[in-house]
């Protein structure tokens, strides 16, 4: 962990260091994945099922593909009570949220008769990934599916690794609360590529969301053009601007809980008050070890940790605007006020009383989010990333008469007299 004070002189140097820090997509995971990539479009489920031999520790022939759908409900049907109430509110308010994201369409006619508008439609395939290599993720698939459904879309195929073979009861009985379509037992970055070029086995799909390690979202980002993507979503982070007025045990936890998720993770506290960043330091030290997790939140807190102290909440905006973080926690009295002058967050959780782990589950906004300072461009997973607009236009005699010169005049100035003369001569 590394500690900051705004009033170091070494500050800003110190600062711009942190945030162009390469925790992910390093030049090797690039390469390797390049490679891997190549290798499924060229020999495709030969490929996966080598792939998955050496990074999963499983043979697919013998295993199994697919998960039958069957299954999904068996595991649902054989829940603990306690945990299928706790699926099925998180489905239903995961529901409840993104169902007030569909889109409405435009349809308008000007005085000269001219129409036009946009109409939405659900994209056909979407491919989502489940990541599964070092905890196991229901929450992805409800954080995936729904919003597909939501949007329409016909055929959703989840990809989730099952490392040794072993598949969590969770995850199948999330596929079988949100409708998933196919599930196939393959991971990383050669699951990706599967989704984007097809195999014999695995019909290709158009979309392809969700979140994953480096080499998942490396994958994604690469594969881009091939196939539509939600986002770039890779190891997660967390910035908590915190004032002293909290409990550092609180504080602590919430900065664990995304050093937990992978050792290239990142949690920053930022707060204006010293003692509180030491009894912080110190309660995450003490916290640390007590976590199964300690050996992944250890090594991401060590690498990528960081308590920045600033002279007051007001002097931390630009410093997490330029951070753009996936998460973003703001444990003050008046979170709102911060909230209005801060541009650049992937989520923001206002209030003492708003942990992030309760948006990673439960709350109803997505827990898909940009990491590694894209929330400066990109959004949360949305029903709109399994949607697309398509424009339409319509046009008779008057209207073609009141616009069609000024395209004229354009096609012929830009040298292209063929599209002139597709207007052209509807006008004479
Ligand atoms: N940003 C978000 O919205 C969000 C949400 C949930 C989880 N996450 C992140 O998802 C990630 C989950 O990671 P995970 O590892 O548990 O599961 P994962 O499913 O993303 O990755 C596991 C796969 O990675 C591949 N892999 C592992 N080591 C490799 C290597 N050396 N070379 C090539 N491929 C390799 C393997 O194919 C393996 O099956 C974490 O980083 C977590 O922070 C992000
Ligand atoms: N915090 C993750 C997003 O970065 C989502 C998640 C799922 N389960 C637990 N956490
Ligand atoms: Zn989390």
């Amino acid at each position: 962990m590394i500690r900051l004070t705004t009033t170091s002189p070494t500050f800003a140097a110190d600062f711009t260091a942190l945030v162009n820090a390469r925790r992910e997509a390093d030049a090797d995971v690039a390469r390797d994945v390049r490679a891997i990539i190549a290798r499924v479009r060229d020999e495709g489920d030969a490929a996966l099922a080598d792939y998955t031999q050496r990074f999963d520790r499983h043979d697919l022939n013998a295993t199994g593909w697919q998960i039958d759908p069957a299954d999904w409900r068996a595991a649902y049907e054989a829940l603990d009570p306690a945990l299928r109430d706790a699926l099925d509110l998180a489905a239903q308010r995961i529901a409840t949220y993104h169902e007030k994201q569909r889109p409405v369409g435009s349809d308008t006619t000007d005085a000269n008769g001219i129409r036009t508008g946009a109409r939405w439609n659900a994209i056909q395939n979407a491919g989502i990934y489940i990541p599964g290599g070092r905890a196991a993720y229901p929450s992805s698939v409800l954080m995936n599916a729904i919003p597909a459904k939501v949007a329409g879309v016909d055929r959703v195929v989840m990809v989730t690794p099952t490392p040794d073979g072993e598949i969590n009861p969770l995850v199948l009985a999330a596929a079988h609360i949100a409708g998933v379509d196919e599930l196939w037992r393959i991971g990383g970055a050669q699951a990706i590529a599967a989704l984007a070029y097809g195999t014999d086995r695995i019909a290709p799909v158009d979309v392809i969301t969700g979140p994953g390690n480096a080499w998942v979202a490396e994958a994604k980002r690469q594969l881009y053009g091939v196939v539509g993507i939600d986002m770039v979503a890779g190891p997660s982070e967390i910035v908590v601007l915190a004032d002293g007025q909290n409990r550092a045990d609180w504080i602590a936890a919430d900065l664990l809980s995304q050093s937990e998720h992978d050792p290239t993770s990142q949690s920053i506290l930022i707060t204006d008050d010293a003692a509180f960043a030491d009894a912080v330091a110190a309660e995450v030290d003490a916290q640390i070890d007590t976590l199964a997790t300690a050996k992944v939140a250890r090594a991401a807190w060590d690498a990528n940790g960081a308590i920045i102290v600033t002279a007051s909440l007001a002097d931390a905006i630009s410093l997490i605007d330029r951070l753009a973080a996936e998460h973003l926690e703001l444990a003050c009295d008046d979170p709102q006020a911060l909230f209005d002058q801060i541009r650049h967050a992937g989520s923001v959780f206002m209030g003492r009383h708003t942990p992030e782990a309760i948006g990673d589950y439960v709350a109803g906004p997505n827990h898909v989010l940009p990491t590694g300072r894209r929330a400066r461009f990109a959004s949360g997973l949305s029903v709109l990333d399994f949607m697309k607009r398509t424009s339409f236009l319509q046009l008779g005699p008057q209207g073609l008469a009141a616009i069609g010169p000024a395209a004229v005049a354009l096609a012929e100035a830009e040298g292209l007299p063929a599209h002139a003369r597709s207007v052209a001569l509807r006008l004479n």
